[in-house]
């Protein structure tokens, strides 16, 4: 697989550019000069083994890493002076107030977040087929992280990052989670842009994939072009 040769059209700026990024940690070089150039409006799908970079290539996004060489910008800022109201960033981690109930931690976030539209979040409860009055200490893990995907999608942000959103997800809903939260998303105003080990479930969904195999970019391609060339499937290993 090849990267592609980008054309823009004319007012359509990218809404995040990598340039020729590395990131090292003590004893680790984890990406390796990364270079690519997300438009606006797309799903993009961040694939690879355990530990190819996936995460330090969503974390560096967000804001939440500083290239050790290169330049980050997104929405035309750099990367590292980025605040919480241009990213949202939904890691694999599990952060809840367990003793709030879901309609309680939709009014908390509403609370903490000027963008956030809590009609959109209660919405998205319904969707998922969350209880509003359960607590979230009662609550499945599959549960809380179809909450996790909802709080996160009701902030109005350009740039939404979701490091393996289908992770503690039951197999037989996770198609239509991502369904449902793509359903969800203001293609006009927004990008989205996630980790997977799922391929096959999400690569329908997808408008474009960044493959990364031991911290290089493999490929940028527009999911139709894998197609055409290694037929039907994705190679990820
Ligand atoms: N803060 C850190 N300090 C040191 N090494 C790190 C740090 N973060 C990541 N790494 C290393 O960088 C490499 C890439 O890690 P990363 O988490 O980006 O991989 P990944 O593709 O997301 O993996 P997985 O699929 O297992 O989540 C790994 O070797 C990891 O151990």
């Amino acid at each position: 697989m090849q990267n592609e040769t980008q054309e823009w059209a004319a007012g359509q700026e990218p809404i995040i550019v990598f340039e020729q990024v590395s990131k090292k940690f003590p004893g680790k070089t984890a990406l390796r000069y990364v270079s690519f150039t997300i438009p606006r409006g797309e799903i993009i799908g961040v694939i690879g083994t355990n530990g190819s970079g996936k995460s330090t290539l969503l974390k560096l996004m967000a804001g939440l890493h500083r290239p050790s060489t290169g330049r980050v910008l997104v929405d035309g800022v750099s990367a590292g002076r980025l605040s919480c109201r241009d990213v949202v960033f939904l890691s694999e981690r599990d952060v809840y107030y367990p003793m709030y109930s879901v309609e309680k931690s939709v009014n908390f976030y509403s609370s903490l977040y000027a963008d956030f539209d809590p009609q959109k979040a209660m919405d998205l409860v319904r969707a998922f087929d969350l209880d509003p009055a359960q607590h979230l200490d009662n609550m499945s893990k599959g549960h809380r992280s179809r909450l996790k995907i909802a709080l996160a999608l009701a902030r109005q942000v350009p740039l939404i990052v979701m490091d393996e959103p289908l992770s503690g997800l039951d197999p037989l809903v996770r198609e239509s989670i991502i369904r449902t939260l793509i359903s969800f998303i203001d293609m006009e105003k927004q990008t989205l842009v996630m980790t997977t080990h799922e391929v096959d479930e999400i690569e329908p969904l997808l408008d474009r994939v960044i493959l990364v195999r031991e911290g290089e970019l493999i490929a940028f391609q527009r999911v139709e072009h894998i197609h055409a060339e290694n037929g039907m499937k994705l190679v990820v290993g």
